[in-house]
């Protein structure tokens, strides 16, 4: 009886294989980056070929570590950085082009034409999206229009779309051997050429963007029993077990965290940082700036939704203060860089390197540091990103309540920057309420495993899961106003210097 299910994570920053047992804890993990590309200002890839040599070598390691074969594995869950987008030839099982990153803005001028004079949410009814660069939908078009040969290719049903949760899924399953060619609701979703409602692609919407439906993978439930393809002997697992599991990270997330009641939210800071909360079977359409998305579908049980507030740069901040300021040396030494000073001595830095998602949605912002004075130090830095990153949380959580009514009493967070105490206590006190970290930060693998544990049987329900659910750590707000009040006002203050900046 095989007594683990893996998980397999395609971040934006790095690929993940983990192996989770029935008490939802990790036994083994491997971890790998890879690049990112700038060609461009404004322009973000990924190579889809050394993401899937990045996920054969983490996984192969992953089980060597913990000394498994293929027969000890029940199932297997994807889940992934969203909107990133990949064409690439079904018979080769090259890609024509680099994945466009979720960051990139070189569809700002795709964006404004689709709006014609309808404005940023013509398709807002249906997708529950805002046009903007983030999605994948506008980044197909513009791989099929710029790339020599692709349109036809696709035409032909050559060229395939997916994001890294189809690559993947398709190199697992097989590739260019009868791979399988699918995505699940939440991925779907983020392409914007998916009707929330029934969740099926819109043709209405794949005309206007000129995307042939033909190159779209099929949408099956996030959890599914009928499995989607089983990985092949000769794969990297070296043996065949089920794939039955996808969710996009933010989703899977979600599920990790066991948000499974409606008004339950939480916050992961990864690249970005999102948080989502679950509004149950019910498409709450969003007044505030923030995205309605499915949250999950379980087999044949009617999908979940959510309401999510996307925020473009987090982590992803200090990765610049790393590689290109060259400020610090590792991601975790900014907190003691920002431990240096004492407060941000009057400095703002809105990160908006992809303009701004929610709640502002402009894509024609850029990045700015405000309140600049020669009393600053390289430890104002550090603590004005890490603050930055607080902050866009607040206007997040502030945009939720409108449109949701739910007052949080406390927020469940997860991903790479939960290990940030400073940022931690900085964000329970700029919100007014806890902050709590689970005893598995890793929610976003632990969401793919038990959606692919759920297919096969491995957990029974969702009631199991919530039982492996534990608390590490909760930080208290401080009973000092300041962090909530005066610099809360000065950052929304900042953040209207970015606007209006790219002509
Ligand atoms: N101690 C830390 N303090 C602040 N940021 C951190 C810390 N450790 C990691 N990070 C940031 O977290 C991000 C990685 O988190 P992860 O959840 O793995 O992201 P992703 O899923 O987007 O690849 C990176 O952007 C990194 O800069
Ligand atoms: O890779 P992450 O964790 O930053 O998540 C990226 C999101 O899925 C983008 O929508």
């Amino acid at each position: 009886m095989a007594k683990y299910v893996a998980a397999i994570d395609q971040g934006t920053t790095s690929s993940r294989c983990m192996i989770f047992n029935h008490a939802g804890e990790p036994v083994s993990s491997s971890q790998m980056e890879h690049e990112q590309i700038y060609p461009k200002p404004g322009w973000v890839e990924h190579d889809p070929i050394e993401i899937w040599s990045r996920t054969k070598d983490v996984i192969h390691d992953a089980m060597e570590k913990a000394g498994l074969i293929a027969s000890d594995i029940a199932a297997i869950g994807v889940t992934n950085q969203r909107e990133t987008t990949v064409v690439w030839d079904k018979n080769t099982g090259q890609p024509y082009y680099n994945a466009i990153v979720w960051q990139d803005t070189r569809t700002d001028k795709i964006c404004d034409e689709l709006m014609g004079d309808e404005g940023q949410d013509r398709l807002r009814e249906q997708t529950g999206l805002p046009l903007a660069t983030y999605f994948s939908g506008p980044k197909i078009k513009w791989i099929l229009d710029n790339v020599e040969g692709v349109r036809e290719a696709a035409m032909r049903g050559d060229a395939i779309f997916g994001n890294m949760d189809t690559w993947v899924i398709w190199k697992l399953t097989g590739g260019i051997n009868g791979g399988a060619h699918v995505t699940d609701v939440t991925n779907a979703s983020r392409t914007m050429l998916m009707n929330l409602e029934g969740t099926q692609w819109n043709d209405d919407i794949c005309e206007l963007m000129d995307v042939p439906r033909k190159m779209l993978p099929t949408i099956r439930p996030s959890s599914d029993p009928e499995v989607y393809g089983y990985t092949a002997n000769n794969g990297p697992f070296g043996g065949k077990i089920p794939v039955c599991g996808d969710l996009g990270d933010q989703q899977a997330a979600t599920v990790g965290q066991t948000c499974f009641s409606v008004g339950e939210a939480k916050n992961t800071y990864g690249t970005g940082c999102f948080m989502l909360l679950n509004t149950g079977t019910e498409i709450v359409q969003s007044k505030n700036g923030l995205l309605t998305t499915p949250c999950y579908k379980f087999g044949n049980e009617p999908t979940v939704y959510a309401l999510e507030g996307s925020i473009a740069i987090a982590g992803a901040v200090v990765q610049w203060l790393r590689d290109q300021m060259r400020l610090i040396n590792t991601a975790a030494d900014v907190e003691n860089l920002a431990r240096m000073v004492e407060d941000n001595g009057g400095m703002y830095f809105v990160p908006a390197f992809s303009g701004l998602f929610a709640p502002y949605w402009k894509s024609d912002a850029r990045g700015a540091i405000v309140g600049m004075t020669r009393y600053l130090t390289r430890g104002h830095f550090a603590r004005a990103a890490l603050e930055a990153v607080a902050y866009q949380t607040r206007e997040v959580l502030d945009a939720m309540e409108a449109d949701s009514g739910v007052k949080l009493q406390a927020l469940k967070v997860d991903g790479g920057m939960v290990a940030n105490e400073l940022l931690m206590q900085y964000q329970a006190d700029v919100l007014g309420v806890p902050v709590t970290r689970p005893k598995v930060a890793e929610s976003t693998a632990l969401g793919a495993a038990y959606a692919a544990g759920l297919a096969v049987g491995f957990w029974k329900n969702t009631n199991e899961m919530r039982q492996n659910w534990g608390i590490d750590k909760t930080w208290e707000p401080n009973d000092d106003e300041t962090p909530r009040v005066d610099n809360y006002k000065m950052w929304k203050k900042a953040v209207t210097r970015t606007f209006d900046w790219v002509e």
